[in-house]
Parts: C-alpha cells; structure tokens; sequence
C-alpha cells in the first residue's frame, strides 16, 4: 500500500559537528532512499534544518548567532546553498524536488491550513518531493514553529501521515542523554507518550552544538504526530537506510505508537495549528461536561479569565488547578467573557446589551487535550 512518510533530518546529521562542512554521504544516501520511496509510489516529504548551520560554514561563524537578525540573515545564506545541494543531488536520480517555507501563521488561519494542504496535495500529485524547513529569514518571535521537530510534526499532521521519521544523531532515545549518561537505557517502544513521564526519561533542554531544542523538542513533536494518527520513529540521521528497514519491521529506533483518532481535519486544526491566545479555567462541573459528556462550554462553568482575546481566537480551557482540558474557537472576547463568566445562558442578552452565542465555546469547535 502507498503511505506518505515525512522524514525530518536535524543539522547535528546535516553537518559535521567539527568543521560545520555538509555530511555529503549521509545527504547522498538519504536522497537515495527518498528517491526509491516515491519511485515505488509513496508520498514523501522531507523536512529539513541546517540553513543557520549551513550559512554559519559559508560565512565562517563558528557558533549559531545568538542575534536575531543575524541569524536570519544567516539562515538566507544557508538556505540557497542547501536546496542547491538537494537539487543537484535529486535531479542526478531524475527527481524533481520543491522548496516549500512555512511559518506558524501559515498553519494558523482556516483558510491558510486548507491553502498549504492543497499545495502540498498538488506537489505530491505531481512526483514532487516536497523540501521543507521554517521560513527562518522573515519568521517573527511570536509566530515561529521554533523548531523543525514540530514543524515536521504539524506537516505530518497537516497531511495525515503514515509515518514520521525524526532523523538524528543518536540511534534512539534513552532514559537519559546518552553523552552525559552512558549508562542510559534505550526505549524502543512508546505506546503513550505520557509512559514517558513514568519512566522519568530526561531530556536535557537543549541538543548538539548545532542542534534546536535536543529529545525534548522531539518528543513534543512525537506527542503532536502519534495524537494526529501518525506512527513517529526517532533513529540515526547517517544511516538513511534504516527508513527502509523500519518499513518493512524491523525494530530501530524508538517508535512511538499512533493515539487513536476521534477528531476529523478541522478538530486537528484546532488542537494543533492554533496559537491560543488565553485562558480559561472552568469550575469541576464544566470540567466533566465538557472532558465526559462531550457538551459545550457555557458562561455558567467559566471561573475565571487569563489573556486578552477576540471572538473566533483559539483558547485554552483549563481545570481548576490551571492543566489544559480542551482547546476551542472561543465564541466571545476576553472583556465579554468577564461581564457573563458564571452567569447563565438567559442572562447573557441583558448583561451585554445585545443578544450573543448560547455557548462560549460549541462542542464542534473544541478538542479535548491529550
Ligand atoms: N534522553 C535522551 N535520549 C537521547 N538523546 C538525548 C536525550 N536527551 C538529550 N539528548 C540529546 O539530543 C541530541 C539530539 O538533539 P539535536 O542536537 O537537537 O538534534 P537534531 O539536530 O537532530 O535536531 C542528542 O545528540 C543527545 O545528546
Ligand atoms: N530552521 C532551522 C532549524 C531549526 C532546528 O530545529 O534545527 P535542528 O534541531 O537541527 O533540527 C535551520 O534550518 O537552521
């Protein structure tokens, strides 16, 4: 059966570590592979970093700038020299390939999410692998993926993915970080991602000298995927064969078992592709309502208010001790929502002077969290 596969390949395999120069065998072997997977019929999409790293070595910088629009304009240097590199590389298989840079706004508006969908539908129904990374150059603070663990995580999701390779440079993850801990445990299967908490996997909170956000980003990202239906696998960037290997079952790697999928295009949309702007905590009966009964949040449960938002923003919906129940497109504004909170349904018209939603946030426009 054809699957579509999203590979991501962070800068700590892009790169050497020592010179910054390109691991020019590893991006060879890792075309091939691509390559062979769309000439048998499958969706691929690659998902890749090293603009900074890339630009860093073309420049000379021997560290990731720490300013910001130093770093942009690094990430410009890096990102042409990169495609260049996979161009020549994919046309010499006769693969035609696309260059493709997203920011998180892109993902956020309805209308931007169904646009990106579509593009990235007419690619692949063209034989186009797809390239993609952060739109690092124009990318603003506030708007940023952060990462490209996440950004391969939300294109996974986006295109409801098969599979989800996080290429790295470490052949699995481990109990701990395996440089500092060499006495750390491999884990080759999460059936849940909350397991992790139980085996008190440690994270550290940053990678490789090159690298963005180290396991922990990519265990967030792993949690957005396998919660959209997409089967993750983390596994060594330098020796792109495996993703063949796991393909067929052989167990590499750590591989992070899909979640069952309640929700349809829009509900991941809004579990995943919006920013919430705020906060709302609920009182326990709206908790139950809305986590067991599946009802919509009304005015009657809401405790109290956090963030300023407009009617239609994305909001989080948390329980009394503050943890995220739900997400929802809020049908109110923050200042609204402060006149009416804990009021009933029928009193809504008379508080505000006009008539409003008789739920602040419908059934249909709401997603439990994980
Ligand atoms: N529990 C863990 N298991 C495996 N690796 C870990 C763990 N915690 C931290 N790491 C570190 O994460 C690094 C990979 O992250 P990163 O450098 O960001 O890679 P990439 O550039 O591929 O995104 C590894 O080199 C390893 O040192
Ligand atoms: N968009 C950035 C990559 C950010 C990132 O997540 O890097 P990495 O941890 O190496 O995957 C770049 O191209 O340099």
């Amino acid at each position: 059966m054809n699957q579509t596969i999203v590979v991501k390949i962070g800068t700590s395999s892009l790169t050497n570590p020592s010179t910054g120069n390109l691991a020019l065998s590893t991006i060879a072997g890792l075309v091939e592979v691509l390559s062979r997977l769309r000439a048998a019929g499958n969706n691929v999409i690659l998902v890749t970093s090293g603009a900074v790293g890339v630009g860093c070595a073309r420049l000379g910088l021997h560290e990731r700038p720490r300013n910001i629009a130093v770093k942009q304009a690094v990430a410009a240097v890096g990102q042409g020299r990169l495609m260049r590199v996979y161009d020549d590389l994919f046309t010499s298989l006769q693969q035609p390939i696309a260059q493709v840079l997203l920011t998180r706004s892109d993902l956020v508006q309805r209308s931007r999410y169904v646009n990106a969908h579509n593009t990235f539908a007419a690619l692949l129904k063209l034989g186009v692998i797809p390239i993609v990374n952060e739109n690092d150059t124009v990318a603003i603070e506030e708007l940023k993926f952060g990462d490209n663990d996440t950004l391969s995580a939300r294109v996974a999701s986006l295109l409801e993915a098969d599979w989800l390779f996080l290429l790295t440079d470490v052949d699995r993850l481990y109990s701990a970080d395996p440089r500092s801990h060499p006495d750390a445990q491999p884990i080759t299967l999460v059936r849940h991602i909350d397991q992790l908490g139980e085996l008190e996997v440690q994270t550290g909170d940053r990678g490789s000298q090159w690298g963005t956000g180290g396991m922990m980003t990519k265990i967030a990202a792993a949690r957005i995927a396998t919660a959209s239906g997409v089967r993750t696998v983390i596994t060594e960037g330098k020796n792109p064969g495996n993703i063949e290997k796991i393909l067929i079952g052989e167990p590499i790697g750590t591989h992070f078992e899909p979640q069952p999928q309640p929700g349809n295009a829009r509900k991941r949309w809004i579990a995943y592709g919006l920013v919430p702007c705020g906060k709302i905590y609920l009182d326990q009966g709206a908790v139950n309502a809305i986590a067991k009964a599946g009802k919509s949040l009304l005015a009657a449960g809401i405790t109290q208010i956090e963030g300023e938002f407009h009617n239609s923003d994305a909001v989080q919906l948390c329980d009394t001790t503050g943890r995220e129940i739900a997400r929802g497109i809020v049908n109110y504004s923050s200042s609204e929502l402060k006149k009416i909170q804990g009021r009933q349904s029928v009193e809504i018209t008379a508080i505000l002077g006009y008539p409003g939603a008789e739920t602040v946030v419908h059934r249909d426009n709401l997603v439990l969290s994980n």
